[in-house]
């Protein structure tokens, strides 16, 4: 992910009547991301957006392909006056979502749902790029990795400096509501210190969405939380949304429901151990997808397993997986 352009975005941004209280630089974790240039104290701005920098790609209410086909027009057009944005974004081979994931390593999902919602968006695309859109094969578009929604007139808005910002939970930062006024400010939810790494909570993702939509591993968590396909509440045939997503609250109840939930984790469990490898081995370290779908099938398993041996006590049933 290029630095080198960083300087053009942001001089680009305060020429037009922004302003940004953070830099751009790599974080620990090798990922560029913003950091706070002096303290900011809850309420106050990191940073605040002129209009005449946000990038307006479409309506939900329209097709997918309008927000697609937008942003391809500023990326491809050599006169657009979004450049200084635009040379930021990530190239095609650097970023991975459900839209480009590479289809030979779809196998390695071991997750069906996951794998079905890819195999259709690789086909999506392909009509799109064809020209021969089905219109009844409409999607909203959740997945997209720098978007942001404006509720009241539900606008897929780009926002420069502000989609620099790297994910974290439990982050508290915030964006005013941009309903009136020039501006849409990104404000600190709680103090920030000087040099600290911005972020911004995409959503209560869990790791298996976080890889399929954005591309990454959210950092681990203690203690370890289910996959979204392997929640007892994922509902595979409703919309997900993040403010109705399963919750962490460890199920209890009557021992019947214990062991029809102890059942159901050991089958996937069971399932996902038996379940092979559709690629040879590659050492670590030389593909970062197919060492992110490693570490993402070893956390299904190890959070599986501790949900099965949290439930097993409940019912004093030591079986050993
Ligand atoms: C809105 S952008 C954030 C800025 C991005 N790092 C950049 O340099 O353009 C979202 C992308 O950043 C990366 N990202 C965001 N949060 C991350 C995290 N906690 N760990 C690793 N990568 C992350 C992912 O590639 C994701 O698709």
């Amino acid at each position: 992910q290029d630095l080198d352009a960083i300087e053009g975005l942001f001089k680009w941004v305060r020429d037009l009547g922004g302003e940004v209280n953070a830099e751009v630089k790599q974080n620990s974790n090798g990922v560029r991301g913003l950091f706070a240039t002096k303290d900011i104290p809850e309420g106050q701005y990191i940073a605040s957006i002129p209009a005449a920098a946000i990038m307006n790609a479409g309506s939900l209410n329209d097709s997918f392909a309008v927000p697609t086909l937008i942003t391809l027009r500023e990326l491809k057009n050599p006169y657009s006056r979004f450049k200084p944005y635009v040379a930021i974004w990530p190239r095609p081979d650097e970023v991975i979502n459900s839209c480009n994931f590479p289809t030979e390593y779809i196998g390695m999902l071991k997750m069906p749902y996951w794998e079905k919602n890819v195999n259709e968006w690789s086909e999506h695309i392909g009509h799109l790029l064809t020209g021969d859109l089905d219109a009844e094969l409409e999607y909203t578009i959740k997945s997209s990795t720098r978007y942001v929604l404006t509720h009241r007139r539900r606008r897929l808005l780009m926002a420069p400096i502000f989609d620099l910002a790297n994910h974290d939970r439990s982050c508290t930062t915030y964006l005013t509501p941009y309903e009136s006024g020039n501006m849409l400010h990104f404000v600190a939810g709680s103090d920030i210190k000087q040099g600290e790494e911005v972020c911004y909570s995409y959503g209560n993702m869990r790791d298996d969405y976080a890889l399929i939509h954005y591309g990454f591993l959210p950092d681990l968590e203690d203690p370890p939380r289910l996959a979204l396909v392997d929640h007892r509440d994922f509902k595979p045939d409703s919309p997900y949304t993040h403010e109705e997503a399963p919750d962490d609250v460890p199920l209890e109840g009557e021992p019947e429901v214990l062991r029809a939930e102890l059942q159901r984790l050991r089958n996937i469990h069971d399932e996902l151990k038996a379940t092979p490898d559709t690629m040879p081995p590659r050492p670590p370290g030389e593909d970062y997808l197919y060492d992110t779908l490693k570490e993402l099938e070893r956390r299904r398993l190890n959070a599986l397993s501790n949900e099965i041996q949290r439930l097993s006590f409940l019912l004093n049933d030591r079986t050993e997986l």
